[in-house]
């Protein structure tokens, strides 16, 4: 069966699936877990016992193995409840450190989705990646540990009064099975529309934040305000209907448990059973069904995690997909470096040479093709530009070779090797540089930086900075490298934040340097020094592959690419495509017009 075939696993599995290298780890926290709860079901046994015998005035050396079991077994719970907690907690967040780290690796590398919100994207990373801890934390330790006791304690019961065992075996049964079957089926449906609409509160969270100026310049702000609003109110609506369930089913818990341990009484008694010991039973039948009645609360919160669980399923087998599909495609490639791992690759030493071979990109099934067919050479040390109209697909090029956008069919390589094939931390050393909205982080501008190369010294810090034409600048500040910039470069112009991220890309050295709009944001005669200083700082064997709008400064490039429409228009060297009718001496004679007009308002 092929991979693209196959189903994504069930929820539940893929997390067991996860948690196997921790099965060792999980079990003890299970049987920790039932251990505590059978030192408390025991501890009021003998309580009880040693409270009615008391009554009756024995020697105290009838009593005295009771007093200490006592004082053991009380001591014994709290020291096995802290145990079971340290060890259960211990499994799981190793068990869930895995799992956000592949639904953080899956979410980053992934451009192929319209649903790519950072809001929803944070939900997953946090509520559903909880839900994971919660099935092991709160179904799973909880559920094992009640099955065990509630097993043992109809053996108990059948030891001493075996007539007695069947209303309690019944009493339990209802405890564990029919009441948080009942709990799911009255909560399953509100509980399935709780996580998708935690999801969309957390998109409009973000929305609201991030997006806070231009809903105001838009006065949007109230009508965002309203809609999360009403969002907020139908989840704290649902959040209540659930709360009010699960009071009722807590309810029938403990009308049950006094039933049962009535039932399990009276039994006893016909049976002729020795009034202590009926006691006995009566207050440890309240302990054990209190004990397998955990399982209506792990009943509860399962279906609540069900729509969780699946959504980090469904990413994870994506994961899973895309590793299967990677190794298979290198398998086919059959080259000799190939053979082993992707880890086991050496970097190239030298510029490489890169390649486009017919790329279709579609980011969904049916859509139009944002890049057809597309085909590139960019040998080491080639300067290649590429332009296009808006929704070009430019940008999606340039996803492609970064290994960001998963062509539907054809390849981005380098030296003939698949970009896909290269581990996710190995790859923007070779490809890489500026992308659209490059985030610059809340930290000094030497920290910024050195984002892109963590050892470089102040002189290549300089020479990058000076290269993207912001050295000037930074000597100005009075905290000079220690600049803060703000959050995403707030404290900046739009112009300051363009050329840091500018400095940071050429800093890192890839061996394809891609830029994508470089220069956006600064004024024309800026941009055209800037392009030129940055271009220049680049070693002589690397290529460069720059996306961009101004066809100022192309002439200097080896191969020009118009897109239009995914697809490649016109392709040549600057002057031969000036020399043809097409978009590309429409454009330059449109943007030379409105240069010159630009050029003479400034001058007066
Ligand atoms: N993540 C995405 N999900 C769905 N469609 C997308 C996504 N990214 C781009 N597209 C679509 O793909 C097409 C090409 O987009 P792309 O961003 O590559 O164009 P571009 O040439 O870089 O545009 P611009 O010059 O405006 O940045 C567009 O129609 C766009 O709507």
């Amino acid at each position: 069966m092929s991979t693209r075939d196959r189903q994504p696993l069930g929820a539940e599995r893929v997390v067991l699936r996860l948690a196997r290298p921790y099965l060792g780890r999980l079990v003890g926290a299970g049987l920790l877990a039932a251990g505590t709860e059978l030192a408390g079901l025991t501890l009021m046994a003998t309580a009880t016992w040693l409270l009615i015998t008391a009554a009756g005035q024995p020697p105290l050396d009838v009593l005295t193995v009771a007093i200490v079991a006592v004082r053991a077994l009380a001591i014994g719970r709290g020291v096995l409840r802290y145990t079971e907690r340290l060890a259960g907690h211990d499994a799981t967040l190793r068990i869930i450190t895995d799992v956000r780290a592949r639904v953080f690796a899956t979410l980053a590398g992934r451009r192929t989705t319209s649903d790519q919100h950072t809001g929803d994207a944070l939900s997953r990373l946090v509520s559903d990646v909880e839900a994971v801890q919660d099935l092991l934390l709160r179904v799973l330790v909880p559920g094992a540990a009640a099955a065990v006791v509630s097993l043992l304690a109809i053996a108990g019961t059948a030891a001493v009064a075996p007539a007695a065992a069947l209303p309690l075996a019944v009493g339990l049964l209802l405890a564990g099975v029919a009441l948080p079957a009942a709990a799911t089926a009255l909560t399953r449906r509100t509980a399935d529309r709780v996580a998708p609409l935690r999801g969309a509160l957390a998109v409009d969270a973000v929305d609201l934040t991030h997006g806070a100026a231009d809903l105001a310049a838009f006065g949007a702000t109230r009508a965002a305000l309203e809609r999360a609003d009403g969002r907020g109110r139908e989840l704290a609506g649902l959040e209540r209907r659930l709360a009010a369930a699960g009071w009722a089913i807590d309810g029938v818990g403990v009308l049950l448990s006094g039933a049962t341990s009535a039932a399990v009484v009276v039994t006893a008694l016909h049976a002729g059973v020795d009034g202590v010991l009926v006691g006995v039973l009566a207050v440890g039948t309240l302990a054990a069904v209190e004990v397998t009645l955990a399982l209506v609360g792990a009943a509860r919160q399962w279906t609540q995690l069900r729509t969780g669980l699946r959504r980090v399923a469904v990413l994870l087998a994506e994961e899973q997909n895309a590793e299967e599909q990677n190794a298979g495609e290198q398998n086919e490639d059959n080259q000799p470096d190939d053979a082993g791992s992707t880890a086991a690759t050496p970097l190239p030493a030298e510029g490489v040479d890169c390649a486009l071979d017919e790329v279709t990109v579609r980011y969904r099934a049916g859509a139009p093709a944002a890049l057809d067919r597309v085909s590139l050479e960019l040998p080491a040390g080639a300067r290649v530009a590429v332009v296009g109209p808006s929704g070009a697909g430019k940008s999606t090029l340039i996803g492609v070779l970064t290994g960001a956008v998963r062509p539907e069919s054809g390849r981005a390589t380098l030296d003939g090797r698949d970009v896909r094939t290269y581990r996710p931390e190995e790859l923007p050393r070779i490809v890489g540089g500026l992308l659209a909205e490059a985030y610059v982080f809340h930290a000094s501008v030497r920290e910024n930086l050195l984002l892109g190369r963590a050892d470089a010294d102040d002189d290549e810090l300089a020479t990058a900075t000076a290269a993207a034409g912001l050295l000037d600048w930074v000597r100005q500040q009075p905290a000079g490298w220690d600049t803060v910039v703000g959050e995403d470069g707030g404290q900046l112009s739009g112009g300051q934040r363009q050329r840091l991220a500018l400095a940071r890309a050429l800093l890192a050295r890839p061996r394809v340097l891609v830029l994508d709009e470089p220069t956006e944001g600064l004024d024309p005669q800026n941009a055209d020094r800037v392009l030129v200083t940055a271009t220049g700082a680049v070693p002589a064997d690397h290529a460069v592959l720059l996306v961009t709008h101004r066809l100022r400064g192309l002439d200097r490039y080896d191969q020009i690419l118009v897109l239009d429409g995914g697809r490649v228009i016109q392709r040549g060297r600057h002057e031969e495509l000036l020399g043809q009718p097409g978009w590309y001496r429409e454009q330059w004679l449109t943007q030379e017009a409105a240069e010159g007009d630009y050029l003479a308002l400034s001058a007066h």
